[in-house]
């Protein structure tokens, strides 16, 4: 097994970082032209991808190092505009590297699909006979879906509530469903779409809604890694970040820029894996708010020796079939660069890489700042904007840097300075 484990692989060259993760995952000729040489899809694929095509946008996808996952060490393929979120993970990932990295779990592969039913005189009764009638509602669901039930998937429960609202009482009626490696909303939601006539006559209603809830929670994944203290820079460090980290518990303004921390490394993943980027985010944060307050999605301690102990929760409805996971030639590739066989383990690195970036920008921001880390790298960004040339950009950015002033300005200035020969 490749260890991720490489320290300075940010120095190297696209090519030679493209070698070490190639070697070892025995990445084909296709895939890699797809992922380095030849950017962009095929127009045919694009067009049948999605509506109206008219062209693509392409996003780096980058390698974040040193994760170890439940004793394997694993690459991380990252699809992102922003710089610095790469590095970050790679950073706190390190710190976990000697503590044996992440450890996960997932609670299942279930959806949920709902069915709203209105105009139900009596909705008490109407819940009554929807479970007399379960095993038929749950057969006609599973013929829809044959492939599904041969991988041990398929609806596996309803669940009946009844809402009050302000103008009816509704029942909302939840297929329980085992969607296996995929996210399942396609499978789900013809599900749905096809009991609604026996729903509406075994309880007098209207069937409404028929569509799966990105509210996953019986699809959660659970990380934890023990991040060492003298990496992040000493006992008193550990101690501000779980200062930091309970700000965010308490305070939903606090909350929504520390999650956002952490949807920086699940997106980026969830992107790079073709998966639904979407439907996590939305599962993510009906999550931390399911209390009524919204909270934090990590939690972060101190052990028994000092370091940070922290761990993660959260929905996970990803696929590794389904979806566009199959039909991206970049999505196909990175599933072969962490050497994923189930969507249960993508969720899993997936939960890992939100826990590392949330500890990372949680360490920057209770000792030095954000603004050092994030603003070095994203001062390469300015650097293009100002014009700089490709063999410029490291001399300016040392400049400002050095200057600790990284400023569009003054990035502009030194590379007007350096293109007059100054
Ligand atoms: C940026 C670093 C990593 C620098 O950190 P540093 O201490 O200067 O890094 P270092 O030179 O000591 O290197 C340590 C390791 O970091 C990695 N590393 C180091 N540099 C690079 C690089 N250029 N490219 C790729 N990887 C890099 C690499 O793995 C390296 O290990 P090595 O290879 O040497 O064994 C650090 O300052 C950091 O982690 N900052 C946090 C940045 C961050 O969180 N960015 C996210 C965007 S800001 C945001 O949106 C979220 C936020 C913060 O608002 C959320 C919140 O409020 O909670
Ligand atoms: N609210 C939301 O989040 C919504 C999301 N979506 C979109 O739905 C898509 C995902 O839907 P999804 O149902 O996953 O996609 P697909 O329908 O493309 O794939 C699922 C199907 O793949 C087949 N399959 C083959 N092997 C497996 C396996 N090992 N495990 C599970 N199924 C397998 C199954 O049957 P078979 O071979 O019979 O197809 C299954 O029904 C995404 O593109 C998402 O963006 C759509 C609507 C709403």
């Amino acid at each position: 097994m490749t260890t991720t484990r490489i320290p300075g692989f940010y120095r190297l060259s696209t090519q030679e970082r493209l070698d070490i993760v190639t070697k070892g995952r025995g990445l084909t000729e296709d895939e890699l032209s797809y992922l380095s040489a030849n950017q962009t899809l095929p127009m045919d694929l694009a067009d049948s991808m999605i509506e109206n095509v008219v062209g693509q946008i392409s996003i780096p996808v980058g390698i974040a190092t040193n994760f170890k996952i439940n004793g394997k060490d694993t690459f991380i393929p990252m699809a992102t505009e922003e710089p610095s979120v790469v590095a970050a993970a790679s950073n706190a990932a390190k710190a976990t590297y000697e503590h044996g990295g992440f450890f996960t779990s997932m609670s299942g592969t279930i959806m949920r699909g709902q069915i709203q039913v209105l105009n139900v005189a009596d909705p008490y009764a109407a819940k009554a006979k929807i479970f007399e009638h379960k095993e038929e509602i749950m057969n006609l669901c599973n013929e829809k879906d044959p492939t599904l039930v041969s991988l041990g998937g398929g609806v596996k429960d309803l669940e009946v509530h009844i809402i009050p609202t302000t103008n009816h009482t509704m029942l909302v009626i939840h297929l329980i469903v085992d969607t296996r490696d995929a996210m399942g909303a396609n499978a789900v939601n013809t599900m749905a779409e096809s009991v609604a006539p026996m729903i509406e006559t075994i309880t007098g209603g209207r069937v409404l809604l028929r569509i799966i809830s990105n509210l996953a929670d019986r699809r959660l994944v659970r990380a934890r890694a023990v991040f060492s203290a003298e990496a992040l820079g000493g006992k008193e460090v550990v101690k501000d970040i779980v200062s930091a980290y309970e700000f965010a518990e308490f305070d939903p303004y606090r909350a929504a820029t520390h999650n956002k921390g952490i949807m920086n490394g699940i997106s980026a993943v969830v992107l790079a894996t073709g998966n639904d980027t979407r439907a996590v985010e939305a599962g993510a944060h009906a999550y931390a708010s399911i209390s009524g307050h919204y909270k934090s999605l990590t939690k972060f301690e101190i052990n028994a020796d000092g370091d940070l102990s922290g761990s993660i929760e959260l929905p996970m409805a990803v696929g590794i079939v389904g979806g566009a996971t199959k039909t991206h030639p970049v999505a196909k590739a990175s599933l072969k660069i962490m050497g994923i066989s189930s969507a249960e383990e993508l969720a899993g690195c997936i939960a890992a890489t939100g826990l590392a970036q949330n500890a990372a920008g949680l360490r920057a921001l209770a000792s030095e700042g954000i603004q050092r880390g994030h603003m070095s790298l994203h001062a390469r960004n300015l650097a293009v904007m100002a014009g700089a040339a490709k063999s410029d950009i490291d001399r300016i950015v040392a400049q400002a840097v050095a200057e600790k002033d990284l400023r569009y300005d003054r990035i502009l200035e030194i590379t007007k300075a350096i293109q007059r020969g100054e």
